[in-house]
């Protein structure tokens, strides 16, 4: 085998007890092909050393090509617990993947975190040869090896072998060597299958309508508006610009043609296709034109609106962002590093508004003066790639205020970037700090201690101001949460230190202007004192409440400040609060909580009749519950139900607020790195949170809202990945919350890419409709037997909200016990203290 070549390794380890999946560069030591050297190598475990043969045993080699056929051909032939962990061998490359969730998940590139079982396995298996270890299950690979290995995979995952071959760890491992009867290898594409080469949602391939022409010909739209160039070249007609493929829109750019504009029509077809709408929300009224609009239609809305709305051209591919857009070639090719080729439809609308001058899209009509861009509502599903949306034109626009301000080149924050969780802070963080490599641009997270700097601080500054120098923020684009940023507006500087401020994006912006976040996200924005400031707000829903308040701030504002007039804009991608079409979505009824508890396991751990009947839920996924202690009751209730010899109850854990820093951190790791494989959780991190490879949601307790149920089943299904799966398991306390739900998914399933059952009407038409006020209070209140308001209101049903398997009189012993020991720790510490308060005395003088 050539040197370089990456093969894939299936070791198994001395007890036979683990199998590691890896790559290795290594020249092939044992091929594996056929059930002879699997035997020989079963025969002698110790690892790493060589047999009579002069062939590494224990250490099970094969390349990616015949990876995928081993399992079959062992299952037939090997009858010993070698066997049966082989075949777990297939499930393994959900192992196999973690290089490249790990290279999205952190600044990897150009290595990659290769997850072994454990230090030993990793160690003992010496999986990468010249490989530098640094951290446990941490290794570098040379980016060439890595990107051909990875290419190979995704070979593999393409033509669907691989998938069509993996089987369901949990499955297997808890259900004893026998190949099962049951269709075990039923294909089943999920999120976690691979990358995702088609990220957009609405694309023209999957929305294929007919047209009929005026001489009576169909007009296949989806063909002709393969403006992205998915579909065969062979089938395009050359001529159409709506139809050039990337390849040849980057050879126009090299020749200076990409400058060609598209025609208006094409421009709305496109726009259309791809389901974005842009409006105009605050044209500067003009008293003539007003009078003349009332005469034009009886209908002024109508009127009104056939005027706010605008077709900015899209962007066509990130190749040619430095063309059209000037944006630097060091972002753009960040941008293309980082894999992104097809903009998604958030991107392709968003970018050019955020890119390029107002009047070229709102046209001079718009009195627009200043070229300092524009204040932008966008609306756009979970998972569509938002954060690159407003990370580009960011960075773009503060490289061009460095390169042309003339003041001194001291460090000043000049945006700010609020997100609701530190989890998602921590997201944006990393993916803005890829794109701002070799820039010049600075991104940090804003942590407690830190202070903001504004000119004039760093002018007046004195003796005082050397001992805060470290804890000033040197970065120029700032990324906190609300709570903690505002806490460093209490500092006397604290208001003066915004006034340099420029941009503010508020992710999730409906959350932070919801009454939960709304008095800290509005302190700050107010408390920018800067009158050039462009404020985006970016939702996957965002009610007409939230977008009225955000208009009404920046009006105030503006009046307050006395700056001139900012045209807002704002950007809606396919339905407006709708779930992604992309995933299938499951409502089933439970009855009780009992009930639910026997749902989920039953998920976890199919029986054959009922998974049967939809594709099941793969890990990794996660479980949403109401509340904090809800998710720490169902951790401990399901942490055995996970088989030891599928890793045990290291494949499952909680995160929640209540933890530490540390610890909410080191979970998240361990999930992104596939170590976790059911993470149960609350609302903390249902919205922005990107886990590319996450197969499902359970909805184990109903969300309040329909904007909840979105945001949290948008957890799978990201970048449209096709196969995630959404359940929701609801009791009957949970009806009133389920029209808004069921809505939702009739919605979302009638825009199903590849059809999919809809909700039956009858489940519609039989439930509760709520007034507005009902939803309110709902949302707010949660189902009450959940809560520890609950508990006072009404114990009974509170008991029965419990989740829990164990009997009452078992509860009972173990609380009595668990107070037994409570007590006696204290009277102990009560018997220490006297005792230290006896010793302490020393006497009268
Ligand atoms: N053009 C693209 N092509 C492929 N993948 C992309 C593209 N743009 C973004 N992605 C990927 O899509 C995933 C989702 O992106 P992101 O988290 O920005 O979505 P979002 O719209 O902010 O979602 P949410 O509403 O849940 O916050 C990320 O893994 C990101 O790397």
């Amino acid at each position: 085998m050539a040197k370089g070549t990456v093969i894939v390794k299936i070791a198994s380890l001395g007890s036979i007890d683990k199998v590691v999946v890896g790559v290795s560069v290594r020249p092939v030591t044992h091929n594996l092909e056929s059930a002879n050297d699997l035997a020989n190598a079963e025969e002698a475990d110790s690892l790493g050393s060589n047999n009579a043969n002069g062939k590494r045993d224990g250490i099970l080699f094969t390349n990616p090509m015949t990876l995928p056929v081993l399992p079959p051909m062992l299952f037939n032939v090997l009858p010993s617990p070698l066997a049966a962990l082989l075949r777990a061998g297939p499930a393994l490359p959900v192992t196999l993947l973690k290089p490249e969730a790990a290279l999205e998940a952190d600044s990897c590139a150009p290595s990659f975190t290769f997850v072994a079982p454990d230090a030993a396995a990793l160690a003992a298996s010496d999986v990468l040869c010249g490989a530098r270890s640094e951290v446990l299950g941490q290794r570098e690979l040379p980016l060439f090896l890595l990107r051909r290995w990875l290419g190979d995979i995704h070979r593999l995952y393409r033509s669907r072998i691989f998938c069509h071959k993996m089987m369901d760890p949990l499955r297997i491992l808890s259900r004893g060597s026998k190949p099962s009867k049951v269709k075990q290898f039923q294909h089943q594409i999920t999120p976690s299958s691979g990358q995702n080469e088609q990220p957009q949602l609405f694309s023209t391939e999957t929305s294929i309508s007919k047209k009929r022409k005026r001489d009576g010909s169909i007009l296949t739209t989806g063909q002709q508006l393969d403006f992205f160039g998915t579909s065969n070249a062979s089938e395009r007609p050359s001529q159409s610009l709506a139809v050039r493929s990337p390849d040849l829109e980057a050879q126009e750019i090299g020749a200076g043609i990409d400058s060609k504009e598209l025609l208006e029509d094409d421009v709305k077809r496109i726009l259309r296709e791809h389901k974005l709408k842009f409006t105009y929300l605050n044209p500067p009224t003009d008293p003539s034109r007003e009078r003349r609009k009332k005469k034009l239609s009886k209908d002024p809305l109508k009127n009104a609106q056939a005027k706010q709305q605008f077709y900015p051209e899209p962007l066509r591919s990130f190749d040619v962002l430095n063309a059209r857009f000037k944006v630097g070639s060091r972002l753009a090719a960040n941008v293309i590093e980082q894999g992104f080729k097809t903009p998604t439809e958030v991107q392709l609308g968003a970018l050019p508004l955020l890119l390029s001058d107002p009047q070229t899209y709102l046209g001079k009509e718009c009195e627009y003066k200043s070229s300092k861009g524009v204040d932008l509502l966008a609306v756009a599903p979970t998972g569509s790639g938002k954060t690159l949306a407003f990370l580009i034109p960011l960075i773009h626009q503060i490289q061009q205020t460095k390169h042309a301000s003339t003041e001194s080149k001291e460090k000043h924050t000049s945006a700010i970037i609020l997100a609701p969780t530190k989890e998602l802070v921590g997201q944006i963080l990393n993916e803005g700090r890829r794109l701002c490599q070799g820039t010049g641009v600075r991104i940090t997270q804003f942590r407690k201690g830190m202070q903001l700097r504004s000119h004039d601080v760093a002018e007046d500054s004195d003796e005082d101001q050397d001992k805060q120098e470290r804890s000033v923020v040197k970065a120029d684009i700032v990324v906190s949460t609300p709570g903690g940023l505002q806490g460093a507006l209490g500092h006397e500087q604290g208001g003066r230190a915004l006034s340099d401020i420029e941009h503010l994006v508020l992710d999730e912006a409906d959350v932070l202007l919801d009454p939960l976040f709304r008095e800290q996200t509005l302190a700050i924005w107010t408390s920018i004192a800067n009158a050039k400031l462009r404020v985006n707000l970016w939702s996957a829903t965002m009610g007409s409440n939230i977008e009225e308040l955000a208009q009404s701030t920046i009006a105030s504002r503006a009046n307050a400040m006395k700056t001139d007039w900012t045209p807002l804009v704002r950007l809606v991608v396919g339905l407006k609060d709708s779930a992604i079409p992309n995933i299938d979505h499951r409502l089933i009824y439970a009855a009780t909580e009992q009930g639910k508890l026997m749902g989920l396991r039953q998920l976890i751990r199919p029986t054959t009749s009922r998974s049967e009947q939809g594709p099941p839920l793969r890990p990794p996924f996660l479980i949403f519950t109401q509340t904090i202690e809800r998710a720490i009751a169902l951790h401990s209730e399901l942490l055995y139900d996970i088989p030891a010899a599928a890793g045990g109850i290291a494949r499952i854990a909680v995160l929640h607020s209540d933890l530490s820093d540390n610890d909410r951190d080191s979970i998240m790791t361990r999930f992104r790195r596939g170590e976790v494989w059911v993470l149960i959780t609350t609302d903390l991190l249902s919205r922005g949170v990107d886990f590319r490879g996450i197969n499902g949601v359970v909805n184990y307790d109903i969300p309040t809202s329909a904007a909840a149920y979105v945001h949290r089943v948008g957890r799978t299904g990201r970048a449209g990945r096709e196969g995630g799966v959404a359940v929701t398991l609801y009791s009957k306390e949970d009806i009133p919350y389920l029209k808004q739900i069921a809505n939702i998914v009739a919605s979302s399933q009638n825009h199903k890419r590849h059809g999919g059952e809809s909700i039956q009407q009858w489940l519609l038409d039989a439930l509760p409709n709520l007034s507005k006020e009902e939803k309110r209070r709902l949302k707010k209140r949660g189902v009450e037997s959940r809560t520890s308001k609950g508990k006072q209101t009404n114990p009974h049903a509170a008991r029965k909200a419990r989740i829990s398997t164990k009997a009452g009189y078992v509860r009972k012993r173990e609380n009595n016990r668990r107070g037994a020991i409570e007590g006696s720790r204290r009277r102990m510490e009560q018997e220490i203290d006297d005792a230290g308060n006896e010793t302490d005395f020393t006497g009268f003088d």
